[in-house]
């Protein structure tokens, strides 16, 4: 669409020439939206592998809770392994907390029956027997890479059975950049 015009007949625009009289037409959309937020999440993981981010949204299109892999609350994440391979006690998979695991025990009301979850993985079987046990209906994954392991045979059986829905999610906007300095854009002055 054109850029509007001013009363002096010039268009307005901000320096990556943005028409700022009409409304946004690539605002993010919800499912986009939490998506990212659990992305965002998982930007707090300190697992040098693999970081997850889960975002559970109500049916009122409001987030009830967020979280991301991570060592267990008082247990120092400078004292427990982040190794894969080794003795399993010298690895971090007895210890770490999984992303939907602490989503769900970081909810901010009664219950999450009945809601979505937002993952960046698709859930394993112990995730999915959290999800299915906690009321949620509905799982949107970025990635399946390890759906031929026998875990997430598991979680699909589980999810199947209990009927969780469960699908992938293609967001619209391939990137979401975040520029803390675009707040200091200045637009041009109003006529
Ligand atoms: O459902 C899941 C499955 C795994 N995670 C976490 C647990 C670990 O911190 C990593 C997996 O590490 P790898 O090195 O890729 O094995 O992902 C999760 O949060 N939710
Ligand atoms: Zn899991």
């Amino acid at each position: 669409m054109a850029n509007a015009n001013n009363s002096n007949g010039q268009e307005q625009t901000n320096g990556n020439n943005k028409d700022l009289n009409t409304k946004r037409e690539d605002y993010l959309e919800w499912k986009d939206y939490f998506m990212s937020v659990a992305f965002l999440s998982a930007q707090r993981s300190k697992d040098p592998s693999t970081q997850v981010g889960a975002c559970i949204v109500n049916d009122e299109n409001k987030i009830v809770g967020i979280g991301y892999n991570g060592m267990p609350n008082g247990c120092h994440d400078d004292e427990l392994p982040w190794s894969r391979t080794g003795d399993w006690l010298d690895t971090k998979y007895p210890y770490v907390c999984h992303a939907e695991m602490n989503a769900i025990m970081n909810k901010n009301c009664s219950s999450v029956s009945g809601c979505r979850i937002f993952v960046a993985l698709f859930p394993c079987n112990e995730c999915a027997k959290l999800i299915i046990q906690s009321g949620i209906k509905e799982v949107f994954y970025m990635s399946d890479k390890h759906k031929d392991r026998d875990y997430m045979i598991a979680s699909r059986k589980l999810l199947d059975l209990a009927g969780v829905k469960y699908q992938q999610h293609i967001p619209k906007q391939r990137k979401i950049v975040i520029d803390f300095d675009s707040i200091n854009e200045r637009h041009p002055k109003k006529p």
